[in-house]
């Protein structure tokens, strides 16, 4: 497998201050002084140990990144060795578990006669500009694969645990930037190679190519795949913001749940004053197609528990010029499996490898 790479900003951009509620960037305490200390006092934080607590908390954001690879690698390895399934049989992708609808559009997709116009007619819903909605599971898959994530829920087996700066996991960060939380990761649960890939590749790719290839959907060569959660004890809803993706996936597993409808306002490089959102119903068995800097949201459900598959699918063509993060040349940092979907342009690659000898 290529070897991919995150982004060094991950280690300090976009750390949420949950008690100021402000999204922060921290290279130094200098730094972060010079730029910080003013607007983090108008917002109540005057006295010197009011700022060491901040400092502490960020602090610990930032160690919980940098363990967040280790920490994923051996639950992983831990689910490997003691999690028993309760449906083996989800964890590998079948045509069967696919609506009809969405089998055709496959097909068409990858005909030579394929366009984007003759797509169009095949998918149900242009939901808000450039959000495509179609049927994509049957509907005895989706219960499955809940049962099997309850299933895990309740297990003893390692689960990401939520970080300190939210409640059930979910950090909304600068620009409303997405934090991993405390979502089900698919790759440590198993899902990647016999079930996520797949369906990228051999689904949903031929699809991106011909929907999103401006926004690199021939090339999506790497994701991340998480579920979410809502519940009235949990999580109810999730704010405004972007994916690290270029293309994202959002599947309405179940259960049963009122309200909860997704929005979609613009691009993130449009100011949220000048933003109109528009609302999206999102139902049980369908899937919804959208840029990932395509700024979104899910609003309360008052009801019930609804459960989501989100794969944030990357590009790394596409990528590798600007990261969507913090909008720079990335600066490649080694990681595991996916990471963030960054690669190494060979060029690069020969002259690391030259490095790594001489070293
Ligand atoms: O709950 C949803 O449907 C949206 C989830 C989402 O946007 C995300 O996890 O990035
Ligand atoms: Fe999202």
């Amino acid at each position: 497998m290529e070897r991919f790479y995150s982004c060094s900003c991950y280690f300090t951009d976009n750390i949420f201050l949950e008690d100021y509620k402000l999204h922060i960037r921290f290279i130094s305490e200098n730094q972060f002084r010079k730029n910080y200390q003013n607007i983090l006092r108008s917002l109540g934080c005057v006295s010197e140990d009011q700022f060491r607590d901040v400092t502490g908390k960020i602090q610990t954001e930032v160690e919980r990144r940098r363990n967040h690879l280790v920490n994923s690698a051996e639950r992983a390895a831990v689910v490997k060795e003691t999690y028993t399934p309760l449906h083996q049989h989800v964890y590998h992708l079948q045509e069967s578990f696919l609506a009809p609808e969405f089998v055709e559009m496959v097909k068409y997709s990858n005909s030579r006669e394929a366009t984007f116009e003759g797509l169009l007619k095949l998918i149900q819903k242009e939901a808000a500009p450039r959000v495509f909605r179609f049927p994509i599971f049957r509907k005895e898959f989706c219960n499955e694969l809940i049962e099997e994530l309850e299933h895990f829920e309740q297990s003893e087996a390692p689960k990401g645990r939520p970080n300190t700066m939210n409640n059930y996991g979910v950090t909304f960060c600068l620009n409303g930037h997405r934090e991993e939380g405390y979502n089900i990761l698919l790759n440590e649960l198993g899902f990647d190679e016999s079930f996520i890939t797949p369906l990228r590749e051999m689904y949903l790719r031929p699809i991106t190519a011909l929907l999103y290839s401006d926004c690199g959907g021939s090339w999506l060569d790497s994701h991340k795949a998480f579920t979410v959660k809502y519940d009235l004890k949990e999580d109810l809803e999730l704010s405004y913001h972007y994916d690290n993706a270029e293309v994202t996936l959002n599947v309405s597993l179940g259960k049963e749940f009122t309200d909860g409808n997704l929005f979609f306002g613009d691009m993130r490089q449009v100011p949220v004053s000048e933003t109109e959102c528009v609302e999206v119903e999102h139902h049980v068995t369908e899937a919804l197609l959208h840029r990932g800097q395509h700024m979104h949201g899910a609003l309360p459900i008052s009801s019930g528990t609804r459960w989501n598959l989100i794969v944030w699918m990357r590009a790394s063509s596409h990528r590798n010029k600007l990261c969507p993060m913090c909008g720079k040349t990335p600066a490649l940092v080694e990681s595991d499996g996916f990471s963030d979907g960054f690669t190494m342009p060979p060029e690069d690659a020969t002259a690391h490898n030259v490095a790594c000898l001489l070293t």
